[in-house]
């Protein structure tokens, strides 16, 4: 489908209030050459249940089981070609020039005090990490598809959609963390946790405290998937720690792959294992959830949930090696899976974007510090909205 004629549908869609997801995948195998969309044909409500269905799925941070999905047996799927702007890349380092001074000075004293209850709590030992974060409301003269197009122009290493349900609204985003990604057995998922500013290179130091905020991730992820009896263990592969680059921002990550046990839960249970991570919650989780929920003072919804591809067909050429078929290319149908945690993200509330940032809380933070990356980490999203 032709450019215009995609974003054209995507608007008739929205007027119409028919749930649908545009977006497109990052990554290597050709999947960022395209952007993909899912429209429901009706506005009905489905719900995840056992993680078998196929579609995509959006789900909240808290409760699992509030997890919707277009399904793909009621919708249609329509796609246009990569769409990335290469002089757009450089998200400037200014923020555009909203909100106003004052309701922000009120906001980096809120978030600098709840920092720092953050660190007392986890030196007296009731917690080793946890993520706060805050929400921002902030003026775009853009509409949503316009938006979209900006988010699409400027990040083509990051997991890019836009997600319209009438029981969630409008969200926006473009995610640097896979949840967990799944082909036939072999699953992919990443620890990705520390930031600092991108300034022209990635070859870059890392502070301690960014270090060991990292690696609770990772030790976290790899010690769970072990007890799990979900994966074989001997399979798992645990990268280096790297730098990652997310926009005007750069992360620690370490990449975590295996097998999977066969089993229709199996999926169920390897997401439940990983979400949430300690790269949106904290360590130990309940604790750290509890803490966030009585703490923060606002409900997250699905910012720090998880979206994706869930269990989509898919269909791989291959040659096979019989005798009397030799050099014949037979097509053989998977089901493939791609979650991303919801991070740089937006909710558009009465034509105003709602923006969601966190940063991970150890020992060592600085509540000043810990502002600033918060506010590095809102110009993800604040670039988009202005032309
Ligand atoms: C919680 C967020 O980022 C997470 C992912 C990467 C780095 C993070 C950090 O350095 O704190 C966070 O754990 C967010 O962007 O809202």
């Amino acid at each position: 489908m032709i450019k215009d004629e995609f974003f054209t549908v995507l608007e008739q869609q929205l007027d119409k209030g028919f749930p649908f997801v545009a977006y497109r995948k990052p990554g290597e195998n050709g999947e960022k050459e395209r952007t993909w969309a899912l429209l429901q044909r009706e506005a009905k409500t489905y719900y995840v249940g056992d993680f078998t269905e196929s579609g995509f799925v959006f789900a909240p941070f808290e409760d699992q089981e509030k997890a919707l999905i277009i399904p793909a047996e009621v919708s249609d799927e329509i796609s246009t070609e990569y769409f990335f702007e290469e002089e757009h890349k450089n998200v400037k380092m200014e923020a555009p020039p909203f909100p106003p001074n004052q309701l922000r000075k009120l906001a980096r004293v809120e978030h600098e005090n709840l920092v720092q209850k953050a660190v007392d709590a986890i030196k007296v030992g009731e917690f080793r990490k946890v993520v706060i974060s805050r929400s921002e409301k902030v003026e775009t003269q853009l509409k949503v598809v316009e938006i979209f197009k900006n988010i699409l122009k400027k990040y083509d290493a990051a997991f890019v959609y836009l997600w319209f349900h009438p029981e969630t609204g409008i969200w926006l985003g473009a995610t640097p963390e896979t949840l967990v990604s799944v082909e036939r057995n072999r699953f992919k998922t990443m620890a990705l946790a520390g930031t600092q500013a991108f300034h022209n290179t990635v070859e870059v130091q890392w502070g301690e405290k960014e270090i060991e905020e990292q690696q609770i991730v990772a030790d976290y992820i790899v010690g769970n998937l072990k007890n799990s009896e979900l994966i074989a263990t001997e399979k798992l592969q645990v990268s280096q720690a790297h730098t990652a680059r997310a926009g005007n921002l750069l992360h620690l990550r370490t990449d975590i792959e295996g097998n999977l046990q066969a089993g229709a839960s199996a999926l169920k249970q390897l997401i439940g294992t990983l979400h949430p991570t300690p790269a949106v919650c904290g360590l130990p989780k309940d604790v750290a959830r509890d803490f966030i929920i009585k703490n923060e003072g606002y409900n997250r919804e699905f910012y720090s949930g998880f979206l994706g591809e869930l269990n989509v067909k898919k269909e791989t050429k291959r040659n096979s090696n019989r005798r009397n078929q030799e050099n014949q290319a037979y097509a053989s149908i998977s089901r493939s899976t791609s979650l991303f945690v919801n991070l740089r993200c937006m909710k558009i509330e009465d034509g105003k974007a709602r923006l969601f940032i966190g940063g991970g809380i150890t020992k060592d933070s600085n509540p000043s510090l810990e502002w600033e990356e918060t506010v590095n980490k809102s110009h993800t999203m604040k670039a988009v909205l202005v032309k």
